[in-house]
C-alpha cells in the first residue's frame, strides 16, 4: 500500500472516530470495541475477525475496505440487528443503475425489492432441477474428466480453470438457457470471460458498458428465439420470456445472476475438491451407498459442510443513516459486516467446529440461528436450492467416477473477493474406470 493510502486512511479513520465521538455525546452510545489496524488490504489471516471477536466480544469494530466496519457475530444478533433497523441499511454491493435501470435485486429495497424478488423467486420455481441430473452431471463430468489428463493439471489453478468452464457452461443453460456446446454457449462464455475474467469490476466503466451490452445482444437473440419455445421453461430467461416480464432490468440481473454464480459455484467447488480430497473414504462410502436418497443426502452434507467451512464469509450493508445498536453507534455511510464464518466456527454450535466433517448433516438438521451460508434476511440467496443440489451432484460424480487423493492441502490465500485454496494446494483425480 503506498504511503498516500496510508496518509489518507489515517485521516479518514480520524474524521470518522472525531464525527462518532460528536454524535455519541447526544446519542449516550459510542463506537463498538476493537482494533482499528491503518492496513486497508484485505488480510491474509482467514482467522484476523475471530481473534477479535474473542477479545471484544459480539460487536465489535475494525477497518476494512476503506470504511469504517462494526462487525456482529452471532446469527440470532446478526438477524435482529437486520430486521430491527432494516429501513437504515442498504447492501453494500456494485451499483448498476448506470447500465440497467434499478440494478441489482441485491440493491434493491422496499416495493421495488419485493415486485422483483417475487418474478425470481417464481422463475425458480418454475425452473426445477428434478429430472435433469443425467443432462447436468454429463456437463460437470466432462470438465472433470479434463483433471485427469495433461500437464499441470492437478494444481490449483488448473483446477481453479477447469471448474470455472463446469460452472459456466451449467450457469449458460440454466438461467440463460444457452445449452452447453452450442454456438452462442460459445459466443457467450467468450463475452463473459471478457466482460468480468475474474469476477466482477466493482465500478462499470464505459468499457466495461460495452462488454455488457455485447451479453445483453447475444441474450436478446436467445430470448428471441425462446418465444418460439413449447414444453416447461428450461431456464429462467425462457419463464421470464414466456411470461411476459422480461424488462431490462429483469435482462442485467440475469445476465449478472449469472457471472455471480458461475464465480461463487467455482469458488465453492474448488474447495469441495480440496477437502474431499482429504476424505477418500467418504467419497468411497457415498459411491457404496445402494440407496439412491441415501447417496444424494450424503453428497449434499458434503456440500453444507464446505459452505460452513470455507465458502459462506459475511453479510454486508452500508448504513444509510446513524444507527444505535445495544448501545453502540453506527455511524452513517459506515458498513456493518454480519460475521458468518466466524459464527460457524462456534463451538457451542458446532463440535469441532474446525474439522471438516463430510456427514455433519447428513442425520442433523440446523436451524437458522447456527447455520446460514446463503443469507439471513430478505436478501436471502434466490439460487440456494440449485447451489446445494448442483454442488451435490459435482460430489456424487466425484465418488462414482472419480478417485481424488490430497497431495498438499496448501496455505489457504486470499482472493479477488474470498478466501480459496492457496497456490500451493494439490490434488490428484483420476477416472475410476
Ligand atoms: C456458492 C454459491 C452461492 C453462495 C455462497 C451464495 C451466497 C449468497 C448470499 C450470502 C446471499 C445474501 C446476500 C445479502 O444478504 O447481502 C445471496 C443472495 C443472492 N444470491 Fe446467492 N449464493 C450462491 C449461489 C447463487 C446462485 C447459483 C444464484 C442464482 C443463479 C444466486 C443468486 C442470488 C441472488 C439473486 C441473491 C439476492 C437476492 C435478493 O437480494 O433478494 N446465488 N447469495
Amino acid at each position: 500500500m503506498g504511503a498516500t493510502k496510508r496518509h489518507l486512511d489515517r485521516l479518514k479513520i480520524a474524521s470518522k472516530i472525531g464525527q462518532a465521538w460528536l454524535h455519541g455525546i447526544f446519542t449516550s452510545s459510542r463506537l463498538a470495541p476493537g482494533l482499528i489496524s491503518k492496513s486497508s488490504g484485505a488480510p491474509a489471516d482467514q482467522f484476523h475477525l475471530l481473534e477479535q471477536h474473542r477479545q471484544y466480544g459480539n460487536i465489535f469494530k475494525t477497518w476494512s475496505g476503506g470504511k469504517l466496519t462494526t462487525c456482529i457475530v452471532g446469527h440470532e444478533l446478526g438477524l435482529r440487528f437486520l430486521t430491527e433497523n432494516k429501513a437504515k441499511l442498504r447492501a453494500a454491493t456494485i451499483d448498476m443503475t448506470p447500465i440497467f435501470p434499478e440494478g441489482f435485486l441485491r440493491a434493491m429495497e422496499g416495493s421495488t425489492h419485493v415486485h422483483y424478488r417475487r418474478m425470481f423467486l417464481a422463475a425458480f420455481r418454475a425452473v426445477s432441477l428434478e429430472g435433469r441430473s443425467a443432462e447436468l452431471r454429463t456437463i460437470l463430468r466432462s470438465r472433470l474428466a479434463e483433471l485427469t489428463t495433461g500437464e499441470g493439471r492437478l494444481r490449483s489453478q488448473a483446477a481453479a480453470r477447469i471448474l470455472k468452464q463446469a460452472s459456466t457452461a451449467l450457469m449458460l443453460q440454466l438461467v440463460l438457457g444457452a445449452k452447453d456446446g452450442s454456438e452462442i454457449a460459445g459466443e457467450l462464455t467468450d463475452a463473459y470471460d471478457d466482460y468480468a475474467p475474474n469476477g466482477m469490476h466493482i465500478v462499470i466503466t464505459p468499457t466495461e458498458r460495452a462488454k455488457y451490452e455485447r451479453i445483453k445482444r447475444l441474450v436478446l437473440a436467445l430470448a428471441d428465439d425462446l418465444k418460439r419455445s413449447e414444453p416447461a421453461p428450461s431456464s429462467l430467461l425462457e419463464y421470464m420470456v414466456r411470461s411476459q416480464t422480461l424488462d431490462d432490468t429483469v435482462i442485467g440481473n440475469l445476465i449478472h445472476m449469472t457471472e455471480f454464480a458461475r464465480y461463487d459455484f467455482h469458488g465453492l467447488w474448488r474447495w469441495i475438491l480440496l477437502e474431499l480430497a482429504g476424505e477418500e473414504s467418504y467419497l468411497n462410502l457415498i459411491a457404496a451407498e445402494p440407496d439412491a436418497g441415501r447417496r444424494e443426502l450424503m453428497a449434499k452434507s458434503a456440500v453444507s459442510e464446505t459452505l460452513r467451512m470455507q465458502q459462506s464469509e459475511f453479510i454486508l450493508r452500508t448504513a444509510i443513516m446513524p444507527i444505535v445498536f445495544e448501545g453502540f453507534l453506527i455511524p452513517r455511510r459506515s458498513r456493518v459486516r454480519i460475521c458468518i464464518w466466524e459464527a460457524h466456527r462456534d463451538p457451542g454450535q458446532f463440535l469441532d467446529p474446525d474439522v471438516f466433517k463430510p456427514d455433519r448433516f447428513v442425520d442433523k438438521k440446523f436451524s437458522g440461528a447456527s447455520y446460514a451460508p446463503l443469507g439471513l434476511d430478505h436478501h436471502r440467496c434466490l439460487g440456494a436450492g440449485w447451489t446445494v443440489q448442483l454442488s451435490g451432484m459435482l460430489v456424487e460424480e466425484l465418488a462414482e467416477n472419480f478417485s481424488v487423493k490430497l497431495f498438499n492441502y496448501g496455505t489457504v490465500s486470499r482472493g479477488h473477493f474470498h478466501y480459496e485454496p492457496g497456490p500451493d494446494s494439490h490434488i490428484s483425480l483420476t477416472a475410476r474406470r
